[in-house]
Formats: structure tokens, sequence, C-alpha cells
């Protein structure tokens, strides 16, 4: 097996207004995650946060270090981790343990576990772990949080195209971090807005992965500031970083469901600077 990475420099509003489309896709989309029998992240230098995916089909797959950019001896020796499995079912064995993951679960690994792996059930229907790190500095213990355990909010509306239930599961009023979050957003059938009216928090950067698109359909992912928004094209399976000056926001061609995490100064989801739908430029 193998262990890929790219890097990504953070970026301030001002570069980002210099991009053309290449540009902007270059410094923030994240056009794939999935390998088979390989395990993928991309480092960007918004808090130190990595993105990846771990598909294992006929191995399974070690989350090794990564020797030239973290310099440490384990993946997790200053790090913790968050999954979320948008695949088949499949297993994570910590330090010995073996946990099922099935679709849509989501399990914490607290920093200074030494082994991980990943393995699928099965070969022709794989997992594929969506993976989010960020730096920790305290151990907390492994945690699995199904659906059913995660903390829900209904927001939106039919009418308003934006009809979602999110589902708050790494977050710190269901387990606990060190400063990573993630959660899961299901839009309903016909609504195709998520996180509008948008908002944005210059204390966490956040990343958002978009899955379960129909074949042939798209989101179209909006960032940059309330009063300069770009787009951002984005199929099944492709994810996107929000640096903490943006707003993070997507209408899809049919509904969808996506992951966000995000890491930073605090760990108050509701602290959201929320702009109005009419003041967007
Ligand atoms: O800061 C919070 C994140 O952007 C998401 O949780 C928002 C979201 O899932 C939604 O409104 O649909
Ligand atoms: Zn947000």
């Amino acid at each position: 097996m193998e262990t890929t990475f790219e890097s990504r420099y953070a970026i301030g509003p001002n570069e980002t207004k210099t991009l053309d489309t290449k540009g902007l896709r270059e410094n923030f989309l994240i056009d794939r995650l999935f390998w088979n029998d390989r395990i993928h992240f991309v480092y960007t230098h918004f808090d130190r946060y990595m993105a990846g995916g771990a598909m294992p089909v006929d191995q399974k797959l070690k989350l090794e270090t990564i020797e030239p950019l973290l310099k440490e001896e384990f993946f997790l020796s200053r790090r913790e981790l968050g999954i979320i499995n948008v695949g088949g079912a499949g297993t994570v064995e910590v330090d010995g343990e073996k946990i099922d993951l099935g679709t849509k679960e989501a399990l914490y690994i607290g920093k200074g576990v030494k082994d991980v792996y990943f393995s699928s059930n099965s070969a022709s229907e794989p997992a594929k772990f969506y993976l989010n790190s960020t730096p920790a500095h305290h151990s907390y213990p492994t945690r699995k949080v199904t659906k059913e355990q995660a903390n829900k909010i209904e927001l939106g509306s039919l009418e308003t195209s934006n009809h979602r239930v999110i589902n708050q599961m790494l977050l710190h009023t269901v387990i606990e971090t060190c400063q990573l979050q993630m959660g899961m957003t299901e839009l309903k059938p016909g609504s195709v807005w998520n996180t509008m009216p948008a908002h944005t928090h210059d204390r966490r950067m956040e990343v958002y992965f978009y899955f379960d698109l129909p074949e042939g359909q798209s989101v179209s992912h909006f960032m940059g500031p309330v009063d300069e928004t770009r787009h951002i094209w984005m199929q099944n399976e492709q994810a996107v970083i929000s640096p903490p000056w943006s707003i993070h926001s997507g209408a899809g061609t049919s509904n969808y469901t996506f992951i966000w995490g995000m890491a930073g100064e605090n760990m108050d989801y509701d602290d959201m600077d929320k702009s109005s739908i009419t003041e967007l430029r």
C-alpha cells in the first residue's frame, strides 16, 4: 500500500481575488480522495487541517506517518483523527481493537494511538473512510458515533429549497475532542441549498465533502467574503477547503449529503457570523 499527500498553503481574500477558475480550483478544491488500496491526504496550512481518504479494496491499509510532512514517529503522535465511512461496511482497528464502521458511521481516534488499520468487508463494495485530522495536545478516548447517537438539527424548508438535517457527530456536545469537530448534513429530496443563509466564522476554518450526489448531477459551491463571492463546481465525492474568512454554501442540481469538519480557535458551533441572503454579492 502507499500513502500519498499534497500540501496547500493558506491564502487570504486579496490573493484569492486575483485567481481565475483554474487557480481557485488549485487552491481550494480537493478533486479526488479515494484511490484503490491507498491513503491520500491533503494537508492545508489553514489550522494545519488534513482531509483524506482511505479506500481498502484487496488490502488492509495502515495509517502510517508521513515522514517528510509530519516528522513524527506515528501519524497520531501529535494529532487526532475523525473518520466517517461513506462507502460499504468496513472495520477500523485501533491499537488491536476492531471496530465495525458501517455506512455513515463516525469514529474519533485520539492522540497517541500507534496502530490504525482500515479494511473493507467486501472488495466489490469497499469502505470509503473519509478522514479529517488536526493537531492535538491531549489524548481523548476512541469513540464511535452512529447517526442515531448524533445531535440532530433540522433547518430550512422545501419552499426555500434548503430543508436539511444536520447530524452533529464528532462534536464536543457528543464526545470529547481537542479541536476537531465533524458532522454530516443530509438534504431532503427537492432541497438543494446548504448553509443558506450563509455564514463565516473567522475563528475556525472548515472543509466540506460532498457525496450521495446522483450520477450526472453537480454542486456549485460558493466561497469568498460575503460581499465578493466566487463559485466552484464540484462533482460527487469531492471536497473543498473553506478558509476562515470565507462563506461556505452550496446549491446542487439535486439533493445530496455533505460532511463538514472544522477546527480553530474555539469549539462553539453556534459562533457564526450570519449574513442575510440579500447582502450577498
Ligand atoms: O459551521 C457549520 C457548518 O458550516 C455546517 O454545519 C453548516 C451546515 O451543515 C448547514 O447549514 O447545512
Ligand atoms: Zn460553517
